[in-house]
């Protein structure tokens, strides 16, 4: 019996497989008393084991640096929202609530502009006008040429990112292009199927451009259920930034008088996409009929 760190890769019926620091891919069960506590272990955990060979018995879980509900997926390095500049033309509110959902679970994010070659004019500008100074980078290719990859690469190498986006946005020719020996088990082929058969919300980690990619069914499929109603404003960076400047505490910033996310989105501060976004956002979690299927 040895002691070995690692990380899940993939849960399944009660198996977890961990990539051993020593390069050894475990077999693990887990401890009677860890699964007392009720504990979600997800693909992505860094875990510590005991270890009998190529079996193992997890120890513990150590500290996470973000957690992602659905997909369930733990300690993402990097969101990459992929949206094309025309067919399909992007969505603003579809972009802010990726965006919102990273933010929200802690975890970094980039914009990727797929297609700039049907881009009309302004557009990749107008992006960058609003994202850039909000600290989310804006990285516009033409994935099915492979050019303006090298952004990504680079903040992909080693990494463990996740991938998401409407369908059509090109993700698959992108990631083709960025790790030609990925053979992803779902997205392209799921998408067509349908989620029928893939019920499961949980995410597996595929060796990707020398780090980890997050596959899982229907990523693209934003679910909101995560942001909690009184943290709409936690997905919005800008926002979450006049805390306590309201004239009201727990201001939603909407119908209050003195409320200074409404001044700032007048003097220009915060661009009026985002603030129609965190509204239709919260309107979204307060009626969750309304919520879009697609989206
Ligand atoms: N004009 C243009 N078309 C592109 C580009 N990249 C991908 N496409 C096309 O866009 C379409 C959709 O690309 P996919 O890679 O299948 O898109 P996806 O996001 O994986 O879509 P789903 O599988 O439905 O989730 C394909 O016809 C691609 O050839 C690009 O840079 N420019
Ligand atoms: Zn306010």
């Amino acid at each position: 019996m040895s002691t070995a760190t690692g990380r899940i890769i993939k849960t399944y019926n009660g198996y977890y497989y961990v990539a051993g620091d020593d390069g050894v891919l475990y077999t693990c069960k887990v401890k009677g008393r860890m699964k007392q506590k009720r504990f979600i272990m997800a693909a992505g955990d860094r875990v510590e084991l005991e270890a009998q060979g190529a079996e193992g018995m997890i120890r513990q879980v150590l500290p996470r640096q973000n957690l992602l509900q659905r997909p369930l997926v733990a300690n993402l390095d990097c969101l990459m929202a992929v949206f094309a500049c025309g067919d399909p033309d992007p969505s603003f509110l579809l972009v802010d609530k990726l965006l919102a959902l990273a933010e929200a679970a802690g975890i970094p994010a980039a914009l990727v502009l797929n297609k700039r070659d049907l881009a009309p004019a302004g557009l990749i500008d107008r992006f960058r006008s609003i994202y850039e100074p909000l600290g989310y980078p804006v990285l516009p290719v033409e994935a099915r040429e492979g050019l303006g990859l090298e952004p990504i690469l680079e903040r992909v190498k080693g990494h463990t990112v996740a991938f998401g986006g409407p369908s059509g946005a090109g993700k698959s020719t992108l990631l083709n292009h960025l790790d030609p020996s990925l053979t992803l088990k779902t997205g392209h082929v799921s998408s067509k199927i349908g989620r029928g058969r893939h019920t499961t919300r949980f995410a597996e980690l595929l060796p990707f451009a020398g780090g980890y990619i997050v596959d899982t069914p229907g990523f693209g499929n934003i679910d909101l259920s995560e942001l909690q109603m009184d943290q709409a404003a936690d997905g919005f960076r800008e926002i979450r930034k006049q805390e306590g400047l309201c004239r009201f505490t727990g201001c939603t910033h909407t119908h209050e008088p003195d409320c200074e996310v409404k001044a700032a989105v007048e003097r220009g501060e915060i661009a009026p996409s985002r603030y129609a976004s965190y509204c239709t956002i919260r309107q979204e979690l307060a009626d969750p009929k309304k919520r879009g299927k697609k989206s």
